[in-house]
């Protein structure tokens, strides 16, 4: 079977990381149910808005085997709101905010402030030669980060890449840009 990487469907920038995905070459599908999940090897958290993503992923009763499944190891990859969802710990969120999980690190959302809600930047990213251009748009960073968690990027003296095992996050989101590579490290964590 060749590997299939899932897009998390429910809202978000869902078609850019579809297209991205493609380009490399890699088999994608979306998931929107439980029964598209299982069928994939690893699975892309887009950006867009995370309350209504944690929300959807209740209804939708993705939320428990997510959890499940990052849990037993499958790789995710979540970019801004897909960052938010994938870790433990969220400040500035709504009320009662829940995540998905997984990722030992605190992020607070929108932190970036109004003056720079959405800006773009050339980013040193470890473990690529060349930096990206990194597009932020109302993105959260991270504040704190457990033992197991490696930053690949700063901003604003914050973490904005992070991996930790099988789980890649970031605050920017190269799906809006056609460059690929950051797609091509989580690729290649999922094998
Ligand atoms: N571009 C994005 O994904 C923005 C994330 C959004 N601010 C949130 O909190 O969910």
């Amino acid at each position: 079977m060749p590997t299939t990487i899932g897009v998390l469907a429910l809202q978000g920038d869902v078609r850019e990381h579809v297209r991205t995905l493609e380009d490399l070459g890699v088999a994608t599908t979306r998931v929107r149910r439980p029964e598209e999940l299982e069928q994939v090897d690893g699975l892309v958290l887009p950006g867009g808005e995370s309350t209504t993503m944690a929300r959807l992923l209740r209804t939708f009763g993705l939320l428990e085997p997510l959890r499940a499944r990052i849990a037993g190891g499958m790789p995710a990859f979540g970019t801004c709101a897909g960052m938010i969802l994938l870790a433990d710990r969220v400040r500035d969120g709504a009320a009662g905010q829940e995540t998905v999980g997984g990722l030992d690190v605190t992020v607070r959302r929108n932190a970036f402030g109004r003056q720079v809600d959405s800006f773009e930047t050339a980013l040193a990213v470890d473990g690529l030669a060349d930096p990206v251009h990194a597009v932020f748009i109302r993105a959260p960073w991270v504040e704190e980060v457990g033992p197991g968690v490696d930053v690949l990027a700063v901003a604003a003296d914050h973490p904005v890449a992070v991996r930790q095992d099988a789980l890649l996050a970031t605050s920017f989101h190269p799906e809006v840009d056609t460059d690929g590579r950051v797609h091509r490290m989580f690729v290649e964590m999922v094998g």
